[in-house]
């Protein structure tokens, strides 16, 4: 729990004071039985003066007074760091995981990162500003009572210390048992809350395929296997609980006798009997507490661990010791070379091929590249290698002639820009959601005003006018208020906005109809000048878009030339096209596509042999 220091440090002062604070609170507690011992052997016992009994009240009252007023103290010191921790380090956590490559999100659950980030959290505060001082003033409020027990009346004191040596071992085991379940509560919990979240994004698919029973009893059953956990945890708490509780009451009991006897025989003075069970009352309350309070000390490093796995993660996709600056693109603009790159998913089986083995492919300057190739194929992979959303496992991408990992992520990102098939947007407005990729620092308002109009116009996006705030109308969470064409063609928009040097288009337009597709195709041609564009097409009148095509096979790129030249000569060409389906656009209703490329076999049935590749 060291590691909690990096974040603790600057807090500590405070939480050092409310200990201190505390701690007096407790100590002025063991003081009052040192009082009633004087005031039993001394005015009681001796039949002092009334005055001594007035005296020895108010200096019982006054340190009552003082102990309220260090508890309230340790409060107002505590307060506030817990929660300035907690801050800093949800802010690190998100920072972290924005940071974090794709490949790690690809691993790791939302809810898992979401209970991380919230309840975790929430356990670390609590054990700061609670748990930490309270373990510290119990234990120590404890080793010094017994300290006075003994002092007061050391044959007590070392029965006292004789019945409680179990608690040790007692405690010890509880650490071992509840450890692993604390742990495990914690992952349950994670588990629990990814099935909501898993649930709620999917929910329009669990209504329409009926499965909300379904997915309900999953849950149930994970509730029912936190609750059991949480359960276990209860019992293996109560135990040492009830041990610590009952072993010095049964200890003490027998003190009881052993004292009276010890006080008849003279070997202690009652005053110090009555001091020694007074003592014993303060002392037992922290010792009882101490077994809540390792509970919660274990459940604050369950949580902890958890937090640190994920900040301590490695960024496998960083940026570099000595980074080199993008040249000036040439004019017609920037030269993307993907030379011998393979890849592979981090965790893939290792009897898999990579996805990539060995792609060699030059897009020159200004030029629009399709990739093509039968799903599966690797096509988005290759796509993403470009702005590091994943790192090629061998050879190189290079832009303008510098590899990728040369350069700053920022830099880089600056200069490709994205759009994906399945647009994410942000619940934000329909200005800001374009604006993502721009630097609103570095343009006037009138020009990002022009800017976003601009690049709404070439991705055909005029319903924005309609919506009832037009740019300003807030589209709901991941843009779920709008169509997905509406949705592709704000993403397609953002990623123009960017003025890229290199855009990658990931399918963007697969949920637009046919005549809008053209549209945007034609007004994207023709802005598209001096930026160099990598375009992912499932549908052949994607190709339409570009001024040549790659086609991936097998993790290769197995030909590259014009759409025409290809159908002529690349038969796993025409095998995709035919795949794919035919372009609504060009091929009239009856027509078959197998008829227009003139396959020598029968294509389209489900089965039918797949020919083998030729240049
Ligand atoms: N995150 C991942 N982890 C492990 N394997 C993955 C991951 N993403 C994709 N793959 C695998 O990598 C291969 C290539 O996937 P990719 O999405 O690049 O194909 P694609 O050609 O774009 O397919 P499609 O045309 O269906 O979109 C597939 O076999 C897929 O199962």
């Amino acid at each position: 729990m060291a590691r909690l220091l990096r974040w603790a440090r600057p807090a500590l002062p405070r939480i050092a004071a409310g200990g201190v604070a505390s701690l007096g609170a407790s100590l002025l507690a063991l003081a009052v039985p040192q009082v009633l011992r004087e005031v039993v052997n001394g005015p009681l016992l001796t039949e002092g003066s009334p005055g001594a009994v007035v005296q020895a009240a108010g200096l019982v009252l006054a340190l009552g007074v003082l102990e309220a007023l260090l508890v309230w103290c340790r409060r107002a010191f505590i307060l506030t760091p817990g929660t300035t921790v907690e801050r800093e380090m949800r802010t690190d956590l998100f920072g972290r995981l924005l940071e974090l490559p794709v490949a790690f999100h690809d691993r790791w659950p939302g809810g898992q990162l979401l209970s991380r980030a919230m309840s975790d959290l929430g356990m670390v505060r609590r054990w700061l500003a609670f748990g930490l001082v309270m373990l510290v003033v119990s234990a120590t409020t404890a080793v010094v009572g017994v300290g006075l027990m003994l002092a007061t009346a050391w044959q007590l004191g070392l029965v006292y210390l004789v019945g409680a040596a179990p608690v040790a071992w007692l405690g010890f085991r509880f650490r071992e048992d509840y450890k692993a379940v604390a742990r495990q509560a914690r992952d349950q919990a994670g588990d629990l809350a990814t099935t909501v979240e898993e649930s709620v994004h999917g929910i329009r698919v669990l209504k329409a395929f009926g499965r909300g029973g379904d997915a309900l009893e999953d849950f149930a059953r994970q509730a029912e296997d936190l609750r059991s956990t949480e359960i276990h945890k209860a019992r293996t708490l109560s135990r040492v609980s009830f041990a610590l509780g009952a072993l010095p009451e049964a200890v003490l009991a027998v003190s009881l006798g052993l004292g009276v006897w010890l006080a008849a025989e003279d070997a202690v003075s009652v005053g110090a009997l009555v001091a020694f069970f007074a003592t014993a009352a303060v002392v037992n309350g922290p010792v009882e507490r101490l077994g809540q309070l390792l509970a919660m000390t274990l459940d604050a490093r369950a949580a902890l661990d958890r937090y640190i796995e994920v900040v301590d993660t490695p960024n496998a996709v960083g940026d570099p010791a000595a980074p080199r600056a993008l040249p000036e693109p040439a004019a017609r603009g920037s030269r993307v070379v993907l030379a011998d790159v393979r890849f592979r998913h981090p965790g893939a089986p290792p009897q898999s091929r990579d996805v990539l083995d060995g792609v060699d492919l030059e897009v020159e300057p200004g030029e629009t590249l399709a990739l093509v190739g039968l799903t599966g194929s690797g096509k988005s992979t290759l796509a993403q290698l470009v702005p590091r959303l994943y790192d090629v496992t061998g050879g190189a991408v290079l832009v303008d002639g510098v590899d990728v990992r040369d350069v700053e992520r920022a830099e880089l990102r600056r200069a490709v820009a994205v759009a994906f098939e399945d647009p994410i947007l942000f619940s934000a407005s329909v200005r800001e959601n374009v604006l993502l990729g721009v630097d609103a620092d570095a343009i006037s308002p009138e020009a990002a005003e022009a800017l976003v109009r601009e690049s709404l116009d070439v991705a055909s996006a005029g319903f924005v006018d309609a919506l009832p705030h037009g740019l300003d109308t807030v589209i709901g969470e991941e843009g779920l208020s709008l169509s997905g064409g509406q949705r592709q063609r704000i993403a397609l928009a953002r990623a123009i906005a960017a003025r890229p040097r290199v855009l990658v288009l990931d399918d963007p337009l697969s949920a637009l109809d046919v005549a809008t597709e053209a549209a945007v195709t034609a007004r994207l041609r023709a802005t598209l000048t001096g930026t160099t564009t990598l375009v992912v097409a499932h549908r052949p009148s994607t190709v339409a878009l570009a001024d040549r095509v790659a086609v991936l096979e097998d993790g290769r790129v197995t030909g590259v030339g014009k759409h025409s030249d290809l159908l002529a000569r690349h038969a796993h060409y025409r095998y995709v096209l035919t795949a794919l389906g035919p372009d609504p656009r060009e091929v009239p209703p009856q027509d078959s596509l197998s008829g227009l490329l003139d396959l020598d076999e029968p294509v389209g049935g489900a089965g039918r042999s797949r020919p083998g590749a030729e240049r």
